[in-house]
């Protein structure tokens, strides 16, 4: 082991140990206080800063090694006059270079902006110990540890080295200023913020000219238990001193305030972490732990669903949310995989902590495309997926057999069409009738009475529906007439009644008295349950509603269509395409026609007032081709708080 002595000496930065062939500089210090920048010039400035690299690398021991091969300023230069990329220019810095031309930086002139974010308080408390603890060791090493938000906001700076700090400073390298990529270019934080990893940027790696005078290594710090990023760590020093002992110590001080903020985390999560970790120790497939906090998806969930499939079995695993009692329930993927998901809650003493999801995949549909048996068509609706087929075949199953049946299922989501397109495809010559009881309060015996003709009258199908909504005084009574026709009218010349029911009603009594009257009760599950039937659902609808083949929907559109969580189900699926073709008559629809509430694909319903917030954001972004800084700009907000509420309100951009 090779120590870097001058460092270690001092009793820091001992951790800089390496191996020999990792080993390299150890910072430097001012040498002589003529060295300091004086206010002038920035041609003074540059001046005094070769000066003061010049001593810097001669105190070096091997400087080298260890290091990213050194880029000369031509490479940079020749990008930024011609767009010409060098062979020595490394992968993560071509692509940042990209990403910063595109984002419009100008390479010339360092514009910073100045602004607030909001930080979590129990993050910072975790920095500012760690940090406190570093510039301890750090005596006056020439060397700038440097906390930013996720955004790229610099929130806390130290720099034990007065000259270090004013170069640090006429770059605006100072806690306020936004140091992403998007603002300044290439450089440790920013870089290292879009590579989601450890990343260290050498002189001339940076896109700003005025910062190619530093090496910064950026590392991410990592919230404990749920991995997102709560900010990041750079280590700022002299160009010629930075070598990936930088990054090494990076990543250490990172590492720091993850054991810190550990420190925070409450009984609840870590019980929820304790049983997350020990599904994923024996998985074979994905594993989703989460509570209203937290979300926590294993590499094999991240890895190998599609974005839509994780969006529908998140969407799934919210609905065993707060359930306090193991369950396995079966998703039907948009891919056409079928989730079998074994759900066991985690208990923190006796407090419901959260829940750890195991989930199973099944592919249902072969290579080479094997088609699946097609069920009888229902005439006017669409739908293939499993869920969809088999509550249509349970349904068949009670017509044909005249068992009554309750049909359940959240507001929209088809039960009503349904019925009566089983009705007509089955026995279309018989009577159809259908009675609301969300009218019954109106006229309460002209509503008891309209049912006891029905049963008077020729057979057919009674369809009782909303019955949740049927006020308490007159379920006694309706309980009466059906109780007594139940014990008549089972057979081929008798009644099929069917009743509606929402199932997120709160309707004890409904459910107590008359829902046992039925033989059988079907789920109609909601739309965001069975992204499949969108592929089939929209496209019919948007010609039924067109009346015309001259419009249709992009596979793209269709996908992000997949995404959304449909909380008014089918009927909301319904008023956006209305929406869709108020402005477009024809053509393809793609994602950027969708109205602003579809490109958000969220797990929660959101209040009135965060669906206004969600959908100028999404405009914003629509107007600013995709930039979000651009968008918290336009939009008057912080770039942190824009971020944080694309993330709350899970907004896709799509280039
Ligand atoms: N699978 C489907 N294919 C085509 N259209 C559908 C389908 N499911 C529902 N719809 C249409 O969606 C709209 C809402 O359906 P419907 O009124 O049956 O929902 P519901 O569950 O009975 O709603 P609620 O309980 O709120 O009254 C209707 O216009 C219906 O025709």
């Amino acid at each position: 082991m090779t120590s870097v002595t001058a460092a270690a000496d001092r009793g820091g930065l001992s951790h800089f140990d390496t191996p020999p062939e990792r080993s390299g500089a150890h910072p430097v210090r001012w040498h002589d206080e003529s060295d300091r920048p004086a206010d002038g010039s920035s041609r003074q400035v540059v001046e005094a800063f070769a000066r003061y690299q010049r001593k810097a690398a001669l105190s070096m021991t091997t400087a080298s090694q260890g290091t990213p091969p050194a880029m000369d300023r031509s490479a940079r230069e020749a990008y930024l006059s011609s767009g010409t990329i060098g062979a020595d220019v490394r992968e993560v810095v071509r692509q940042s270079w990209a990403r910063s031309a595109r984002a419009g930086v100008d390479p010339s002139s360092l514009q910073p902006v100045y602004g607030d974010d909001e930080a979590d308080p129990k993050v910072l408390a975790a920095v500012d110990v760690v940090l406190a603890r570093q510039l301890d060791r750090l005596g006056r090493e020439p060397i700038s540890i440097i906390f930013a938000s996720p955004s790229g906001m610099i929130l806390r700076q130290t720099c034990p080295d007065g000259s270090l700090s004013g170069f640090l400073r006429r770059v605006s390298l100072e806690p306020g200023t936004d140091f992403g990529e998007g603002r300044v270019g290439t450089n440790g934080i920013g870089t290292a913020l879009q590579a989601e990893k450890p990343t260290l940027i050498m002189g001339a790696e940076h896109f700003a000219d005025e910062l190619t005078i530093f090496a910064c290594a950026g590392a991410p710090v990592h919230h404990p238990v749920s991995r997102s990023i709560v900010g990041i760590i750079d280590l700022t020093c002299t160009a010629a001193n930075g070598n990936t002992l930088l990054l090494s110590y990076a990543q250490t001080v990172a590492e720091q305030i993850e054991l810190e903020l550990l420190q925070t985390v409450g009984g609840k999560q870590l019980a929820l972490l304790r049983d997350y970790l020990a599904a994923c120790r024996h998985a074979t497939g994905p594993i989703v732990a989460l509570n209203s906090d937290l979300v926590m998806m294993n590499h094999h969930a991240q890895q190998s669903l599609s974005d839509s499939d994780r969006a529908v079995l998140l969407a799934r695993t919210s609905d065993a949310r707060g359930n306090a009692k193991p369950t396995v329930f079966v998703a039907d993927l948009p891919s056409g995989t079928l989730a079998r998901m074994d759900y066991r809650p985690t208990f923190s003493g006796a407090e419901l902590a959260g829940g750890v999801f195991r989930v199973g995949l099944t592919a249902t549909r072969k290579e080479g495309g094997e088609r699946r048996v097609e069920p009888p068509r229902l005439p006017g609706l669409a739908g293939h997926s499993r869920s969809w087929m088999r509550t249509t075949s349970a349904l068949r199953q009670a017509l044909r057999a005249d068992r009554w049946a309750v049909l359940e299922g959240e507001e929209g989501v088809g039960k009503f069409a349904l019925i009566r397109a089983m009705h007509y495809a089955e026995m279309p010559d018989r009577h159809f009738r259908m009675i609301d009881a969300q009218t019954a309060a109106e006229d309460p015996e002209g509503w008891l009475t309209a049912v006891e003709e029905e049963f008077e009258g020729p057979p057919g199908t009674l369809v009782l529906r909303h019955l949740d909504l049927l006020p308490g005084r007159m379920i006694g009574p309706l309980s009466e007439i059906l109780l007594q026709q139940a014990a008549h009218s089972r057979n081929a010349e008798g009644h099929w009644v069917v009743a509606t029911i929402d199932q997120a009603a709160d309707h004890p009594a409904v459910l107590a008295q008359l829902v046992p009257i039925f033989d059988v009760t079907i789920a109609l599950e909601p739309l965001r349950h069975r992204g499949e039937d969108i592929g089939v659902l929209a496209p019919l609808m948007l010609a039924q509603i067109a009346q015309s083949e001259e419009i249709t929907l992009s596979a793209r559109a269709v996908n992000q269509l997949q995404r959304h969580p449909w909380p008014g189900n089918v009927t909301q699926l319904q008023k956006v395409l209305r929406a869709v073709l108020s402005y477009k008559r024809r053509g393809v629809v793609d994602v950027a026609d969708l109205p602003a509430e579809c490109l958000a694909v969220g797990r929660r319903t959101l209040t009135s007032i965060e669906s206004i917030e969600r959908d100028a954001i999404v405009r914003s972004l629509q107007s600013q081709g995709g930039n979000k800084s651009l968008a918290a700009i336009d939009l008057g907000m912080s770039r942190a708080t824009i971020y944080r509420k694309i993330r709350e309100y899970s907004i896709t951009i799509t280039g």
